[in-house]
């Protein structure tokens, strides 16, 4: 069974929606560490997971990164949708700035405490990624690293007023292609959304890891 590790059944949902029964929720509250990137959020994060639970987890770190704000609120999206919340951050894109264009992105961390093959995976093509994917990075929990896998999805949108009662977080803020992501279903939102792109690369990783 592979433990899909997050306390945001929103996220579940999505991962049940793609992968199926293969995946249940772990619900355990990982130690976040701060950084400009979500890749080592996750990677970090899945290596404490799989200690604690002992069998292979995937973790999933995610974020709103607003362009005309370098990113923000980016790795720090949950503390913003916590303490200003998401109608506040609309708020203050419509009055600081223009240009509304933003991305979420999705980090998903596989580790089941095996290393991998060393050949450059065809599915993972972001080089960035795959830099940090060879577990090369400093694992600061233990001497010994635990290899971590990352793979990455993004969709680019625009912030705009909130519209529908579909998804979580900021899916009625974020506009793609006419419609926000909380006006799609959870089908229609995998097939274009950072989470969807994210779990494909890594469901088709997953199958010949098997
Ligand atoms: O509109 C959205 N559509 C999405 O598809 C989406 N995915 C994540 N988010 C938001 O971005 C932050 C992630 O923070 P995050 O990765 O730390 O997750 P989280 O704190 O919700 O749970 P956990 O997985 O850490 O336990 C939180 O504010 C989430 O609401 C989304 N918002």
């Amino acid at each position: 069974m592979l433990r899909y590790v997050t306390t945001n059944p929103g996220k579940v949902r999505e991962a049940r929606e793609y992968l199926g029964d293969a995946v249940s929720q772990l619900d355990f509250d990982y130690t976040e560490i701060q950084a400009a990137d979500l890749a080592p959020i996750a990677a970090r994060g899945a290596r404490e997971a799989y200690r604690h639970a002992e069998e292979p987890v995937l973790v999933d770190d995610a974020g709103l990164f607003v362009r005309g704000f370098d990113g923000f609120p980016g790795p720090y999206s949950a503390y913003a949708e916590d303490t200003l919340g998401v109608e506040a951050v609309r708020r203050l894109v419509d009055a600081e700035l223009d240009d509304r264009r933003a991305e979420f992105r999705c980090v998903l961390a596989y580790c089941d405490g095996e290393p991998f093959a060393a050949t450059p995976d065809p599915v993972d093509r972001d080089d960035r990624v795959t830099a940090a994917a060879t577990g090369a990075e400093r694992d600061d929990q233990e001497t010994e690293p635990l290899p971590v896998k990352l793979f990455e999805g993004v969709v680019r949108g625009e912030i705009v007023e909130a519209r529908g009662d579909g998804g979580f977080g900021y899916d009625p803020i974020f506009e793609y292609d006419g419609a926000t992501l909380a006006e799609m279903d959870a089908a229609e939102k995998n097939a274009i959304s950072h989470r969807g792109r994210a779990l494909e690369k890594f469901g088709e990783w997953f199958v010949e890891r098997q």
